[in-house]
């Protein structure tokens, strides 16, 4: 066994198994904490909740409370390996909701037969939480389900693999064309992989100013284009009227990679086919399409992403979700719109261009931080996420008509 494989199954093994837990927020030592805690006490915020349903974000933690939901069918890069497969990397989100964003979370796997079977399982205990965040669900299902589930459930419903993964990527890429001298309605964008992220990503980028006949999707058979017969409804839309059919061909001159897809799959030769100062997210988790040793001993003119917490450039959901639920259940937002989104993208963006603190070069283990080719994005330690994202998340709530309440007093003012 390596080193690392052993220290990652110790981590998760010992001393506690797994990486969560339930702390009490309230005494519970006498018999009058009991009697308030429990019966008879706990009468009294039944009957509030009974006459007045709102008043169960005053009596319980469900203002704080985000549920992550898989059924393991699209497990990171991994694949689809079942529900307690899933259950680490469930945890661990729930791990960085509180680390990062001061939320309470719970993982929940689910074994099912069908779609809907998922969808009425979800939709019944939706309203126990503040939000649900769905988490490596394979497509094309993803998109039914998170569909449905929107249109049944009065909290918000986050995809997270396709709208976080697509916001970091947005807010990445719009800061590295700019350091490349590029611009998104100008730039040939090749999309490996077809799946939740993709579809989610490109969608998002197209709001941001892309082109939608500059960007090359494929899936594992290939460049998706207008004759092909197995097309799904969501490739579909990406069906690109070209004659290129491979990778090498449409990665030729290309000023944008984006790997959402597996281990791999871009090799040295087909990045030298890319425009001068290409960019390359290579996002497939825990490996990405290219590691950027070998991308950038390929290329010295390039900036180079990754999925992962070891290399520069960290373009991962990690820097979205925990904050655009934050700012989402702090004004009791019923959804995550699109505004929402943008405003994330916006804020995440920004954060980059400012002076990193020390406290975060220090976390991150490096001397300096400056806005370029090594630094496109936040660091996922940075509290500046916490107060920049979420804020703008909830004013955009607010002013898109999502939120149930108006903004806190001194929401997220920065000391
Ligand atoms: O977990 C991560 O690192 C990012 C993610 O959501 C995925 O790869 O499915
Ligand atoms: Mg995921």
């Amino acid at each position: 066994m390596t080193d690392f494989r052993k220290q990652a199954l110790d981590y998760h093994a010992l001393p506690t198994p797994g990486k969560i837990s339930i702390e009490l927020t309230k005494p519970a030592e006498t018999s009058k904490d009991l009697a308030l805690a429990y019966s008879p006490g706990v009468a009294e915020p039944v009957r509030a909740i009974a006459e007045n349903p709102d008043d169960v974000y005053k009596y319980t933690a469900k203002g704080n409370l985000v549920a992550v939901i898989s059924n393991g069918t699209a497990i990171l890069g991994l694949g689809n390996l079942g529900p307690m497969a899933s259950k680490p990397v469930m945890e661990g989100k729930a791990l960085l909701f509180k680390r990062f964003a001061g939320l309470d979370a719970i993982d929940i796997e689910v074994t099912h037969r069908t779609t809907q079977d998922f969808i009425n399982t979800v939709a019944n205990i939706a309203d126990s939480f503040g939000g649900v965040n769905l988490e490596d669900i394979k497509a094309p299902e993803c998109f039914e389900i998170e569909q449905a589930l929107i249109a049944r459930c009065e909290v918000p419903i986050f995809h997270d693999d396709q709208h976080g993964t697509a916001i970091v990527t947005a807010a990445g890429l719009l800061n590295a064309l700019e350091i490349q001298g590029k611009r998104l309605p100008k730039a040939k964008i090749v999309c490996l992989g077809a799946g939740a992220a993709a579809i989610a990503c490109m969608e998002l980028l197209i709001k941001c100013g892309a082109q939608r006949e500059n960007i090359y999707m494929l899936d594992s058979k290939g460049v998706i284009h207008t004759r092909r017969e197995d097309l799904n409804e969501y490739k579909a839309l990406f069906a690109n009227n070209t004659d290129k059919r491979t990778l090498q061909e449409v990665i030729t001159e290309a000023d944008v990679f984006v790997g959402v897809s597996g281990p791999n799959l871009l090799s040295p030769d087909d990045l030298k086919l890319m425009a001068e100062n290409p960019i390359v997210f290579a996002c497939s988790n825990p490996d990405p399409e290219i590691k950027p040793e070998i991308a950038l001993a390929a290329r010295d003119d390039l900036i180079m992403a990754t999925g992962r917490s070891d290399y520069p450039n960290q373009v991962n959901n990690v820097l979205c979700f925990p904050f655009i639920f934050r700012g989402a259940l702090d004004v009791r937002a019923k959804a995550i719109n699109d505004e929402m989104k943008l405003a994330a993208v916006e804020a995440i963006r920004q954060l980059a261009k400012e002076p990193v603190p020390a406290e975060v070069l220090q976390a991150a283990g490096v001397d300096k931080l400056e806005f370029g080719a090594q630094y496109i994005i936040p660091k996922p330690m940075d509290p500046r996420l916490r107060t920049r994202v979420s804020k703008a998340v909830a004013i955009a709530a607010v002013s898109s008509g999502a939120a149930r309440i108006d903004l806190p007093k001194n929401y997220m003012a920065e000391s």
